[in-house]
């Protein structure tokens, strides 16, 4: 017997089955999240709402999500991912129960804003579980493979949710879906399942409201968070869009495809990120230095999607450039996990969470002003109309490509200067996280930097004049472990 339980709790501190038990709550949320995609129409019925009463809703999800990404991150480092996963699911299980038992409004709101703050907690407690117990290489496949199970979330939540309220109708498939958050909590309450938090590893001790501010400021101020956060945006806002709230609308008012072929064409933004999420965790695992360009071509052929959509002639691009533009669009959000990569990379241990969050808060914040600006657009060109031309989607999507390239301006910047401080970094022999080869074109202060042009064609690097610190100097451990370039 004695055996049997030291064999179990041997088993419980294994990193994939500490990855198991954490990333079946971000399953959990991802199901709970997306759940409303088919239950729109029923909840409209049930519900007497709108179409804009109805996607109120995600916005709402959207906004509690995004505005609960710091506060979040700051609580997971100073109670531990563990802790906060079990806060998580149990408030997503009492929201979705609660759901099932509305029947007004202002009722059903409440239920999926407390959704949206349980599930604000879940993804970056996954990934803190994930810094702690996997070493630096393998983290951008954890992230991929995160990514992915949570897209199996999502895929639940389409065909057999369907089929459960059809079977079993709203309040008893909503009830069945919150008790199986309430029960996967009991899971976590285990002490021998409850994924070990390695105490050394969180923050010192309660924190003033000054010290908290001061480390989401050293997150902030540092190049590679902000370059993360636009990373966030700028691949992940509006192929979001498209999957959660105009993609539909748009390929059966615009281009006038049936119901049936646009949700097999939404199905592609989901196989396209499973593929993404598979191939991407490796090939940067082995080549981190190619993450930060590698975001920017993803980034950009998503806006070259956008433009494609909007300057086709007539708003009418045939179906081959649709399913394109569409593939185009499923890397966006494995892609946008480079960010998290940056954060878990130029960051202490103590604050990982905290920039995660802040990377986090780009991607959604970037969707919900967007959700928003199509919206409202369409309503502009077409007053009063239920459903919306070609027309009308060329210069709503017109906001989505400007806010897409004004974050892809953003991550130029911020490349640039992620590079001179990981350069300057290199220059005084301080560990870096990845090994950068310096070029003529890098914004070095030649005040405190002098080029010095090697003997073969081509070969330049920078001499450091100055003895000034140049990584974040409050980091109190090293930023993170070094990956040479091989
Ligand atoms: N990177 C995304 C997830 C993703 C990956 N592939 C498609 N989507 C992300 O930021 N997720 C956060 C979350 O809470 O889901």
């Amino acid at each position: 017997m004695n055996r049997l339980r030291a064999g179990w709790r041997w088993l419980a501190q294994r990193p994939l089955i500490i990855w198991f038990a954490a990333v079946g709550c971000y399953l959990l949320a991802v199901f709970h999240r997306t759940s409303l995609g088919v239950a729109g129409p029923l909840a409209a019925q049930r519900l007497d709402l709108s179409a804009g009463q109805l996607s109120s809703f995600v916005m709402l999800q959207l906004g509690v999500y995004a505005a609960m990404q710091v506060p979040a991150g700051i609580l997971i480092d100073r109670f531990g991912p563990r802790r906060m996963l079990l806060t998580a699911t149990l408030i997503m299980g009492s929201a979705q129960v609660l759901f099932s038992l509305v029947h007004s409004y202002p009722l059903a709101l409440l239920a999926r804003g407390l959704l949206g703050v349980g599930d604000a907690m879940t993804y970056i407690s996954v990934l803190r579980l994930v810094a702690g117990w996997f070493p630096a290489r393998r983290y951008p496949m954890m992230v991929g493979l995160t990514s992915l199970t949570g897209m199996l979330g999502n895929v639940v939540a389409t065909v057999p949710l369907t089929l459960m309220l059809t079977d079993l109708g709203w309040g008893p498939t909503f009830a069945i879906a919150g008790g199986l958050s309430l029960g996967y909590a009991l899971l976590l309450l285990r002490p021998a399942v409850a994924a070990p938090y390695r105490e050394a590893e969180s923050a010192a001790g309660p924190m003033g409201g000054r010290e908290v501010l001061a480390q989401v400021k050293h997150a902030w101020t540092l190049p590679a968070g902000r370059l993360g956060f636009w990373i966030h945006l700028s691949t992940m806002a509006g192929p979001t869009v498209f999957a959660v709230l105009w993609g539909y609308p748009y390929l059966t008012q615009a281009l006038g495809y049936s119901p049936g072929v646009a949700s097999s064409l939404l199905m592609l933004l989901v196989f396209g990120g499973l593929i993404g999420n598979l191939m991407l965790g490796p090939v940067i695992a082995r080549r981190p230095f190619i993450r930060g360009w590698l975001a920017l071509i993803v980034a950009g052929l998503c806006l070259t999607g956008w433009l494609v959509l909007i300057g086709w002639p007539n708003g009418q691009p045939p179906v081959a450039v649709v399913v394109a533009v569409i593939c185009v669009f499923s890397v966006g959000g494995p892609a946008s996990g480079i960010g998290f990569m940056l954060a878990r990379d130029y960051n202490p241990r103590h604050r990982i969470s905290t920039a995660t969050g802040l990377v986090n808060v780009g991607g959604f914040c970037g969707a919900v002003v967007m959700v928003f600006a199509v919206g409202q657009i369409l309503d502009l060109v077409e007053p009063g109309a239920v459903t919306h031309t070609a027309a009308a989607y060329r210069w709503a999507f017109g906001a989505i490509a400007l806010l897409t390239a004004f974050g892809i301006a953003r991550m130029i910047t911020w490349i640039l200067r992620t590079r001179v401080h990981v350069l300057r970094a290199a220059a005084r022999g301080e560990d870096v996280p990845v090994e950068i080869v310096p070029h003529r074109w890098d914004l070095l202060d030649t005040g405190e930097f002098r080029l010095v042009t090697g003997t073969k064609p081509g070969e330049v690097r920078f001499e450091d004049l100055s003895r000034r610190p140049v990584v974040d100097p409050s980091t109190d451990q090293r930023p993170a472990p070094v990956r040479r370039e091989p």
